[in-house]
């Protein structure tokens, strides 16, 4: 098919849609950056589209909790939009507050019975905003924007980033359906304590895919790493031939190849 096309989704306190609009362009793709006010009105935009991303940022300066104005946005006026756009095996990934916002709009994990969202992003638990490089690995094979990829060192800059399922029991089954596809580590590749896991998550879950594997949201921000001389340590030999995060983009993009 032709060139797939990304919605890069911004609202009011995004700060990372030009970022992740290059990073898809950089992967072969082509890349529209669309203001939530614009989709709500015009709700058949994104058919033109093959990826919806939810880029990071302060959406609505996370004003009652990070993600939660547009995630209640989508929940009540675009629900169908992204239903119908996931159910046409399209993609949707959300970086950070895009992950945010998928896990509070219901998009990324259904709703439990109750009506209550499976799992959300809690305060970190340092209580403070955490900045740095983290070590990840990827796990299972569900998740399409994971492909070929095992391990990631990638920034993270969050507040809201734990990661916690309601009970022991949801935790249990994300885990065994894979869908806890990304988690952080030590540098050494093993279980993370802070500060190698940020935020205090709960098995130092860093992303989680849906039941499809084609909806993928991370506390990460592979965009910030797409080029080896973003690695903090690349003048010392560190990095690799290209950013760690450029293979998430390359992959959505080679989904539609
Ligand atoms: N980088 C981001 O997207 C930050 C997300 C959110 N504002 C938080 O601090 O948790």
């Amino acid at each position: 098919m032709a060139t797939p096309k990304a919605l890069i989704l911004r609202a009011p306190g995004t700060n990372c849609d030009r970022e992740t609009a290059f990073a898809f362009q950089l992967a072969g793709g082509q890349a529209e950056r669309v203001h939530l006010n614009r989709l709500l009105d015009q709700p058949s935009l994104a058919e033109g589209f093959q990826i919806l991303c939810l880029p990071g940022g302060f959406s609505y300066g996370d004003d009652i909790a990070a993600g939660r104005i547009v995630g209640s946005q989508i929940r009540h006026h675009l629900d169908d939009v992204l239903r119908e756009f996931i159910d046409a095996g399209k993609l949707v990934l959300g970086i950070c507050n895009g992950f945010q916002i998928l896990l509070k709009s219901g998009i990324l994990l259904p709703d439990s019975d109750d009506g209550h969202p499976p799992a959300t992003l809690a305060w970190n638990e340092s209580q403070r905003f955490v900045d740095r490089w983290v070590h990840l690995k990827t796990f299972g094979d569900k998740c399409v924007f994971l492909k070929d990829i095992e391990k990631m060192y990638l920034p993270v800059a969050h507040a809201e980033g734990r990661f916690a399922a309601r009970d022991a029991a949801m935790l249990k089954s994300l885990e065994t359906a894979g869908q806890l596809a990304l988690r952080y580590t030590n540098a050494a590749g093993g279980e993370a304590a802070f500060p190698d896991c940020p935020n205090g998550a709960q098995l130092g879950v860093a992303g989680a895919c849906d039941a499809t594997g084609r909806v993928f949201g991370l506390m990460p921000h592979p965009e910030r790493h797409l080029d080896p001389t973003h690695h903090p340590r690349w003048t010392r030999g560190e990095a690799g031939e290209v950013g760690d995060g450029l293979k998430i983009f390359q992959n959505a993009v080679q989904y539609f190849a």
